[in-house]
């Protein structure tokens, strides 16, 4: 379960987040939407610790295992998807081989593609950096504008992935700026001036 308390984040003068409580249950998927620029990727950033807060906590359960994507995923350009996702992979030993080729093909990336990522496409790069969002089965998953750059079968196939995700009672945010066709989502959270306000 993923707990965020009151937190609050300032650049310099600009109050970005002032004041963000979340909670999150097993099985969730929650959608935050905002316009550019509102602090969505910069709650992410947060919530897996890349930036700090100002105030305020974020709590996680001993068993949860964050897996994000947030902006523009980096990878080591000169080498392969796999090759990336296998270095990737050497962090938390947890690198599970057959589930990830899966997972790419269901995408329609080849794992044996030869070509260097430096040359994918802005949609492959974007497909690859969900894949090692949830390749070793982390239960808490978040997704800064997902499907920017898919085409309309990527979304389908990523809209496929996010009701697996929901079977296996993991929990997932996806911010985007606008809606993604087919997805159906638990609950439904606006970033607006600093806070999250519930749509319903
Ligand atoms: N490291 C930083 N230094 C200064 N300002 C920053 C920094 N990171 C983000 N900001 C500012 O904080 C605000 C929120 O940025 P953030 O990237 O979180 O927005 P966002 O909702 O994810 O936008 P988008 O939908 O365009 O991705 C913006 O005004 C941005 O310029």
């Amino acid at each position: 379960m993923l707990k965020v308390s009151h937190v609050k984040k300032s650049f310099k003068k600009l109050a970005v987040l002032k004041d963000i409580s979340l909670e999150t249950q097993d099985g969730e998927l929650i959608h935050i939407s905002g316009v550019n620029g509102c602090g969505k990727s910069t709650l992410f950033k947060i919530i897996v610790g890349i930036l700090k807060a100002d105030s305020g906590e974020i709590h996680t359960d001993k068993d949860d295992y964050l897996g994000a994507l947030i902006e523009n995923p980096g990878f080591i350009e000169y080498e392969t998807a796999w090759d990336n996702l296998i270095f990737l992979g050497h962090f938390n030993h947890r690198f599970q081989p057959e589930k990830t080729r899966d997972l790419l093909k269901a995408f329609d990336l080849d794992p044996d593609n030869p070509q260097a990522v430096g040359n994918y496409s802005v949609g492959m790069r974007q497909k690859l950096g969900i894949t090692q969002a949830v390749m070793e089965d982390q239960n808490i998953i978040l997704l800064d504008e997902p499907t920017r750059g898919i085409d309309k079968e990527g979304v389908q196939q990523f809209v496929n992935l996010l009701e697996q995700l929901r079977r296996e009672n993991k929990t997932v945010i996806v911010a985007s700026h606008d809606e993604i066709p087919g997805l159906v989502y638990d609950r439904r959270l606006r970033m607006k001036d600093g806070i999250l306000l519930d749509e319903e």
